[in-house]
C-alpha cells in the first residue's frame, strides 16, 4: 500500500548543530504511528518539519506521494494534515467554540470574496460546521465551555479544545505531539478512547508523539524510536520497550548490564 506519510533521509541542523539525521520511515494509512525517545531526541522538531514549521536542511517528506519540504503549513492543512502542539496554541481571548471553529476554515467552499459575500452556500456549510463543532465538543464532554473564553480552562481542558479544533479539519493525516502531556489518569484515559472512536470512525492516520507508554501501548500499531536525532528501531511497542538500544537510550548503559 502507499505511503500516507513518507520520510526519506530527513536531516535537519541549527549552525553548527545536528539535530536530526538521515531520518527515514514511511506511515501507510490507516495505521497509528508512535514517534517516541528520550528528551531531546528530536520528536517535536521531526513534527516541525513534516507540518511545515520548520525546513529539513536535506531530505524528502511526502504526504500521499506529493512533495512537501518548502510548503507552508497553511497550505498542508488544505492538502489534509493537522496537527496539535506539545503547549496548546489557542487564542486565549477567544471563546472556545471560536478555537474549534478556526479548525473548519478550510473546509468552507469558495474563497475569500464569497465568504466575505456570506452567500447562502457559504451559511449553509458554516452552519454544517459550527454543528460538527459542537458535536465535537459533546463527545469531549466539553459543551458546557462553548461559550467561554478559553484563558478560563485549565491545561487539560486547553489540550481537549486543540484537539476538536484538529479534528473539526477532517485531516486525513493527523499529528499529535504530547496530547497526554498534563492529563490526569481519568483524562488519559478519555483521551485513548477519542483517538480509538477517531480511527474506528475516520479515514485517518495519526502520528503521536508522546512520553506515556501506556498510551503508545494502548494505541499504536508501530513505533519509531528517536535518539539523539537518528532513528534507533522501529517496531511494535512492546518490541522497543524490551530492545537493549532504547533501554540504554532512555536509562543508560548501567541499565542494560543489569537487565542481562
Ligand atoms: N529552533 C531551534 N533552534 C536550535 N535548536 C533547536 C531548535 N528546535 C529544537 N532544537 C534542539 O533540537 C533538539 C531536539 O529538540 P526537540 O524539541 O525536537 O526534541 P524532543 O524529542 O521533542 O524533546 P522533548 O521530548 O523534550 O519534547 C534539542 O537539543 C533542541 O534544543
Amino acid at each position: 500500500m502507499a505511503a500516507r506519510l513518507s520520510l526519506g533521509d530527513v536531516s535537519l541542523h541549527f549552525g553548527g548543530v545536528m539535530v536530526l539525521e538521515d531520518v527515514t520511515f514511511d506511515v501507510e494509512p490507516g495505521v497509528i504511528l508512535g514517534l517516541v525517545g528520550p528528551n531531546g531526541a528530536g520528536k517535536t522538531s521531526l513534527f516541525n518539519c513534516i507540518s511545515g514549521h520548520y525546513k529539513p536542511s536535506g531530505g524528502s517528506v511526502t504526504i500521499d506521494g506529493i512533495e512537501v519540504v518548502g510548503t507552508a503549513p497553511s497550505s498542508l492543512a488544505r492538502h489534509g494534515l493537522a496537527r496539535t502542539f506539545q503547549h496548546p496554541a489557542l487564542q486565549l481571548d477567544a471563546t472556545v467554540l471560536q478555537n474549534v471553529l478556526l479548525g473548519g476554515h478550510t473546509r468552507l467552499p469558495g474563497g475569500p470574496v464569497s465568504w466575505s459575500l456570506r452567500l447562502p452556500h457559504t451559511r449553509r456549510a458554516e452552519r454544517e460546521i459550527r454543528a460538527e463543532a459542537l458535536g465535537l465538543l459533546r463527545r469531549e464532554q466539553l459543551e458546557w465551555a462553548a461559550g467561554r473564553p478559553a484563558e478560563e480552562l485549565s491545561h487539560g481542558l486547553h489540550k481537549g479544545i486543540e484537539l476538536c479544533r484538529a479534528l473539526l479539519a477532517k485531516p486525513a493525516l493527523l499529528l499529535l505531539d504530547e496530547p497526554a502531556a498534563g492529563l490526569s489518569h481519568g483524562e488519559v484515559e478519555q483521551l485513548i478512547d477519542t483517538i480509538r472512536r477517531v480511527r474506528a470512525e475516520e479515514d485517518i492516520t495519526i502520528v503521536v508523539v508522546e512520553h506515556h507508554m501506556g498510551l503508545i501501548s494502548a494505541l499504536t500499531d508501530r513505533v519509531v524510536v528517536l535518539d539523539h536525532g537518528r532513528k534507533l528501531m522501529e517496531g511494535t511497542a512492546a518490541q522497543a520497550q524490551s530492545d537493549p538500544r532504547v533501554i540504554e537510550a532512555y536509562l543508560g548503559k548501567d541499565a542494560v548490564d543489569d537487565a542481562a
